[in-house]
Protein backbone atom coordinates (compact mmCIF):
# COMPACT_ATOMS: atom_id res chain seq x y z
CA UNK A 1 0.00 0.00 0.00
CA UNK A 2 1.50 3.49 -0.71
CA UNK A 3 2.87 5.32 2.10
CA UNK A 4 1.25 8.84 2.88
CA UNK A 5 3.85 11.37 2.54
CA UNK A 6 1.79 14.54 1.03
CA UNK A 7 2.54 16.74 3.97
CA UNK A 8 6.05 15.33 5.02
CA UNK A 9 8.10 17.95 3.67
CA UNK A 10 7.81 21.65 4.39
CA UNK A 11 5.79 23.48 1.90
CA UNK A 12 6.08 27.62 1.69
CA UNK A 13 2.18 27.62 1.87
CA UNK A 14 0.04 24.62 2.39
CA UNK A 15 -2.79 24.64 -0.55
CA UNK A 16 -6.54 23.46 0.57
CA UNK A 17 -6.84 19.82 1.11
CA UNK A 18 -8.02 18.45 -2.18
CA UNK A 19 -9.43 14.59 -3.30
CA UNK A 20 -7.11 14.75 -6.40
CA UNK A 21 -4.84 12.23 -7.78
CA UNK A 22 -1.57 12.40 -5.05
CA UNK A 23 -4.69 11.94 -2.05
CA UNK A 24 -6.17 9.16 -4.63
CA UNK A 25 -2.82 7.23 -4.98
CA UNK A 26 -1.90 6.87 -1.12
CA UNK A 27 -5.66 7.19 0.38
CA UNK A 28 -6.27 3.88 2.00
CA UNK A 29 -2.89 4.73 4.00
CA UNK A 30 -4.04 7.75 4.73
CA UNK A 31 -7.36 7.42 5.86
CA UNK A 32 -6.27 4.16 7.77
CA UNK A 33 -3.56 6.13 10.02
CA UNK A 34 -5.41 9.52 10.50
CA UNK A 35 -8.76 8.78 11.00
CA UNK A 36 -9.50 6.71 15.13
CA UNK A 37 -11.55 3.78 14.78
CA UNK A 38 -12.13 3.63 10.45
CA UNK A 39 -10.90 -0.38 10.25
CA UNK A 40 -14.27 -0.56 12.57
CA UNK A 41 -16.72 1.16 11.36
CA UNK A 42 -16.34 -0.28 7.60
CA UNK A 43 -17.15 -3.80 8.55
CA UNK A 44 -19.73 -1.99 11.16
CA UNK A 45 -21.62 -0.36 7.86
CA UNK A 46 -21.64 -4.09 6.53
CA UNK A 47 -23.23 -5.43 9.50
CA UNK A 48 -26.16 -2.06 9.69
CA UNK A 49 -26.72 -2.89 6.08
CA UNK A 50 -27.41 -6.35 6.50
CA UNK A 51 -30.35 -5.37 8.84
CA UNK A 52 -31.41 -2.62 7.07
CA UNK A 53 -31.66 -3.31 3.12
CA UNK A 54 -34.77 -4.44 1.72
CA UNK A 55 -35.41 -6.05 -1.38
CA UNK A 56 -35.84 -4.29 -4.37
CA UNK A 57 -34.60 -1.79 -2.71
CA UNK A 58 -31.78 1.04 -3.68
CA UNK A 59 -28.85 1.14 -1.48
CA UNK A 60 -26.23 4.66 -1.70
CA UNK A 61 -22.41 5.65 -0.61
CA UNK A 62 -22.20 9.04 -1.20
CA UNK A 63 -18.35 10.38 -1.21
CA UNK A 64 -17.55 6.49 -1.78
CA UNK A 65 -13.92 7.41 -2.14
CA UNK A 66 -12.30 4.41 -3.09
CA UNK A 67 -15.53 2.38 -2.52
CA UNK A 68 -14.42 0.83 1.20
CA UNK A 69 -17.65 1.89 2.54
CA UNK A 70 -19.36 0.59 -0.89
CA UNK A 71 -17.90 -2.55 -0.84
CA UNK A 72 -18.95 -3.28 3.07
CA UNK A 73 -22.51 -2.75 1.81
CA UNK A 74 -22.27 -5.00 -1.47
CA UNK A 75 -20.93 -7.73 0.82
CA UNK A 76 -23.77 -6.97 3.26
CA UNK A 77 -26.95 -6.77 1.50
CA UNK A 78 -28.40 -10.58 1.68
CA UNK A 79 -32.26 -9.48 -0.38
CA UNK A 80 -32.88 -9.80 -3.44
CA UNK A 81 -33.58 -7.41 -6.38
CA UNK A 82 -30.95 -4.51 -4.96
CA UNK A 83 -28.34 -2.50 -6.54
CA UNK A 84 -25.28 -0.48 -4.72
CA UNK A 85 -24.98 3.19 -6.26
CA UNK A 86 -22.21 4.92 -5.49
CA UNK A 87 -20.66 8.86 -5.87
CA UNK A 88 -17.64 10.56 -5.66
CA UNK A 89 -17.19 14.18 -7.28
CA UNK A 90 -13.17 13.37 -7.46
CA UNK A 91 -12.58 11.75 -10.57
CA UNK A 92 -9.29 10.32 -9.87
CA UNK A 93 -11.11 8.24 -6.93
CA UNK A 94 -13.78 7.37 -9.20
CA UNK A 95 -11.86 5.87 -11.45
CA UNK A 96 -9.75 3.77 -9.37
CA UNK A 97 -13.17 2.66 -7.22
CA UNK A 98 -14.26 1.52 -10.67
CA UNK A 99 -10.90 -0.97 -10.91
CA UNK A 100 -11.79 -2.00 -7.06
CA UNK A 101 -15.25 -3.06 -7.59
CA UNK A 102 -14.15 -4.28 -10.74
CA UNK A 103 -12.33 -7.12 -9.31
CA UNK A 104 -14.37 -7.82 -6.38
CA UNK A 105 -16.82 -10.68 -6.77
CA UNK A 106 -19.98 -10.25 -5.50
CA UNK A 107 -23.27 -10.31 -7.39
CA UNK A 108 -24.96 -7.36 -6.15
CA UNK A 109 -24.74 -5.02 -9.70
CA UNK A 110 -23.21 -1.75 -8.61
CA UNK A 111 -23.55 1.71 -10.55
CA UNK A 112 -20.63 4.39 -10.10
CA UNK A 113 -21.22 8.29 -10.69
CA UNK A 114 -18.72 10.97 -10.87
CA UNK A 115 -20.60 13.71 -9.89
CA UNK A 116 -21.82 16.43 -6.26
CA UNK A 117 -23.72 14.43 -4.16
CA UNK A 118 -25.80 17.56 -3.48
CA UNK A 119 -26.63 17.63 -7.16
CA UNK A 120 -28.43 14.34 -7.50
CA UNK A 121 -31.74 12.87 -7.17
CA UNK A 122 -32.47 9.82 -4.92
CA UNK A 123 -35.13 7.47 -4.35
CA UNK A 124 -36.43 4.03 -3.39
CA UNK A 125 -33.29 3.52 -0.79
CA UNK A 126 -33.39 1.41 2.13
CA UNK A 127 -29.48 2.27 3.28
CA UNK A 128 -27.54 5.30 2.63
CA UNK A 129 -23.88 5.91 3.55
CA UNK A 130 -22.03 9.09 4.57
CA UNK A 131 -18.98 7.84 5.97
CA UNK A 132 -17.07 11.63 6.42
CA UNK A 133 -18.11 13.14 3.48
CA UNK A 134 -20.71 15.76 4.73
CA UNK A 135 -18.09 17.42 7.01
CA UNK A 136 -16.57 18.48 3.26
CA UNK A 137 -20.07 19.77 1.96
CA UNK A 138 -20.71 23.29 2.36
CA UNK A 139 -22.70 23.84 5.91
CA UNK A 140 -25.53 25.53 4.16
CA UNK A 141 -26.07 23.27 2.02
CA UNK A 142 -26.18 20.03 4.41
CA UNK A 143 -29.78 20.14 5.70
CA UNK A 144 -30.89 20.10 2.32
CA UNK A 145 -28.81 17.24 1.64
CA UNK A 146 -29.90 15.16 4.85
CA UNK A 147 -33.58 16.28 3.89
CA UNK A 148 -33.47 14.49 0.19
CA UNK A 149 -31.68 11.33 1.95
CA UNK A 150 -34.43 11.10 4.13
CA UNK A 151 -37.23 11.61 1.84
CA UNK A 152 -35.97 9.22 -0.55
CA UNK A 153 -35.26 6.43 2.30
CA UNK A 154 -38.50 3.76 2.15
CA UNK A 155 -39.80 3.39 5.93
CA UNK A 156 -37.77 1.61 7.85
CA UNK A 157 -35.05 2.47 6.11
CA UNK A 158 -31.23 3.78 7.67
CA UNK A 159 -28.66 6.48 7.02
CA UNK A 160 -25.14 5.96 8.35
CA UNK A 161 -23.19 9.36 9.08
CA UNK A 162 -19.76 9.27 10.16
CA UNK A 163 -18.20 12.62 10.85
CA UNK A 164 -15.65 13.80 12.31
CA UNK A 165 -16.70 15.52 15.24
CA UNK A 166 -16.37 18.89 17.41
CA UNK A 167 -17.45 19.49 21.42
CA UNK A 168 -18.96 22.42 22.87
CA UNK A 169 -16.77 22.00 26.24
CA UNK A 170 -13.36 23.96 25.01
CA UNK A 171 -11.56 22.05 27.41
CA UNK A 172 -13.12 18.70 26.07
CA UNK A 173 -12.84 20.30 22.31
CA UNK A 174 -8.70 20.23 23.35
CA UNK A 175 -8.17 16.77 24.81
CA UNK A 176 -10.17 14.89 22.45
CA UNK A 177 -8.00 17.08 19.58
CA UNK A 178 -5.07 16.42 21.35
CA UNK A 179 -6.07 12.79 21.38
CA UNK A 180 -6.36 12.85 17.85
CA UNK A 181 -2.81 14.15 16.97
CA UNK A 182 -1.37 11.57 19.41
CA UNK A 183 -3.20 8.87 17.66
CA UNK A 184 -1.86 10.56 14.05
CA UNK A 185 1.75 10.54 15.93
CA UNK A 186 1.53 6.77 17.08
CA UNK A 187 0.77 5.89 14.08
CA UNK A 188 3.79 7.60 12.02
CA UNK A 189 2.93 11.33 11.17
CA UNK A 190 4.87 13.73 12.58
CA UNK A 191 4.60 16.69 13.90
CA UNK A 192 5.03 18.84 10.69
CA UNK A 193 2.84 16.51 8.74
CA UNK A 194 0.05 17.04 11.12
CA UNK A 195 0.09 20.64 11.34
CA UNK A 196 0.27 21.11 7.25
CA UNK A 197 -2.40 18.85 7.46
CA UNK A 198 -4.20 20.52 9.45
CA UNK A 199 -4.30 23.91 7.75
CA UNK A 200 -4.93 22.35 4.45
CA UNK A 201 -8.09 21.35 6.12
CA UNK A 202 -8.99 24.64 7.46
CA UNK A 203 -12.73 25.53 5.76
CA UNK A 204 -12.61 22.35 4.26
CA UNK A 205 -13.46 19.76 6.63
CA UNK A 206 -16.06 21.46 8.84
CA UNK A 207 -16.86 19.87 12.09
CA UNK A 208 -20.42 20.23 14.05
CA UNK A 209 -21.05 18.76 17.13
CA UNK A 210 -23.18 15.32 18.41
CA UNK A 211 -25.89 17.90 18.72
CA UNK A 212 -25.76 19.35 15.70
CA UNK A 213 -26.28 16.54 13.87
CA UNK A 214 -28.28 14.69 15.84
CA UNK A 215 -30.79 17.30 15.70
CA UNK A 216 -30.41 17.64 12.33
CA UNK A 217 -31.65 14.36 11.81
CA UNK A 218 -34.56 14.49 13.78
CA UNK A 219 -35.49 17.45 12.12
CA UNK A 220 -35.33 16.06 8.82
CA UNK A 221 -38.11 13.59 10.76
CA UNK A 222 -35.88 10.64 11.76
CA UNK A 223 -37.94 8.25 13.96
CA UNK A 224 -34.64 7.31 15.37
CA UNK A 225 -31.19 9.43 15.41
CA UNK A 226 -28.25 7.95 17.83
CA UNK A 227 -24.65 7.73 18.10
CA UNK A 228 -23.75 4.48 17.96
CA UNK A 229 -19.39 4.98 17.88
CA UNK A 230 -17.04 7.43 19.21
CA UNK A 231 -12.84 7.05 19.27
CA UNK A 232 -11.78 11.11 20.20
CA UNK A 233 -13.13 13.10 17.75
CA UNK A 234 -14.19 10.80 15.06
CA UNK A 235 -18.06 9.46 15.51
CA UNK A 236 -20.65 7.53 13.84
CA UNK A 237 -24.35 7.93 13.73
CA UNK A 238 -27.28 5.80 12.56
CA UNK A 239 -30.32 7.06 11.72
CA UNK A 240 -33.61 5.38 10.99
CA UNK A 241 -36.79 6.36 9.39
N1 LIG B 1 -19.96 17.39 -2.65
C1 LIG B 1 -19.41 16.19 -2.84
N2 LIG B 1 -19.97 15.32 -3.72
C2 LIG B 1 -19.43 14.10 -3.93
N3 LIG B 1 -18.35 13.64 -3.26
C3 LIG B 1 -17.78 14.47 -2.38
C4 LIG B 1 -18.27 15.77 -2.12
N4 LIG B 1 -17.48 16.36 -1.19
C5 LIG B 1 -16.52 15.46 -0.86
N5 LIG B 1 -16.70 14.32 -1.59
C6 LIG B 1 -15.93 13.08 -1.52
O1 LIG B 1 -16.11 12.53 -0.25
C7 LIG B 1 -15.03 11.65 0.03
C8 LIG B 1 -14.66 11.81 1.50
S1 LIG B 1 -13.68 10.48 2.13
C9 LIG B 1 -14.89 9.19 2.20
C10 LIG B 1 -14.37 7.84 2.60
C11 LIG B 1 -15.19 6.68 2.11
N6 LIG B 1 -16.63 6.87 2.26
C12 LIG B 1 -14.72 5.42 2.77
O2 LIG B 1 -15.48 4.86 3.56
O3 LIG B 1 -13.58 5.02 2.49
C13 LIG B 1 -13.49 10.85 3.81
C14 LIG B 1 -12.19 11.45 4.19
O4 LIG B 1 -11.26 11.52 3.36
O5 LIG B 1 -12.09 11.88 5.39
C15 LIG B 1 -13.90 12.02 -0.93
O6 LIG B 1 -13.65 10.97 -1.83
C16 LIG B 1 -14.42 13.27 -1.66
O7 LIG B 1 -14.03 13.34 -3.01
O1 LIG C 1 -6.32 13.68 8.95
C1 LIG C 1 -7.10 14.33 9.62
O2 LIG C 1 -6.72 15.19 10.43
C2 LIG C 1 -8.54 14.13 9.50
O3 LIG C 1 -9.26 14.88 10.07
C3 LIG C 1 -9.11 12.99 8.72
C4 LIG C 1 -8.96 12.99 7.26
C5 LIG C 1 -8.66 11.79 6.63
C6 LIG C 1 -8.51 11.74 5.26
C7 LIG C 1 -8.66 12.90 4.51
C8 LIG C 1 -8.98 14.10 5.12
C9 LIG C 1 -9.14 14.15 6.50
Amino acid sequence: MARDNIYANPHDAVDAFAFDEAVTRVFPDMIKRSVPGYNLIIPMIGVITEQYAQANSTLYDLGCSLGASLLAMRHGVKHDGCKVVGIDNSQAMIERCRSYVDIDNAKVPVELYEGDVTEFEYQNASVITLNFTLQFIDQDKRLDLIQSLYDALLPGGALILSEKICFDNAKEQEIQQELHWDFKRANGYSDLEISQKRSALENVLVPESQTQQIERLKGAGFREAFQWYQCFNFSSFIAVK
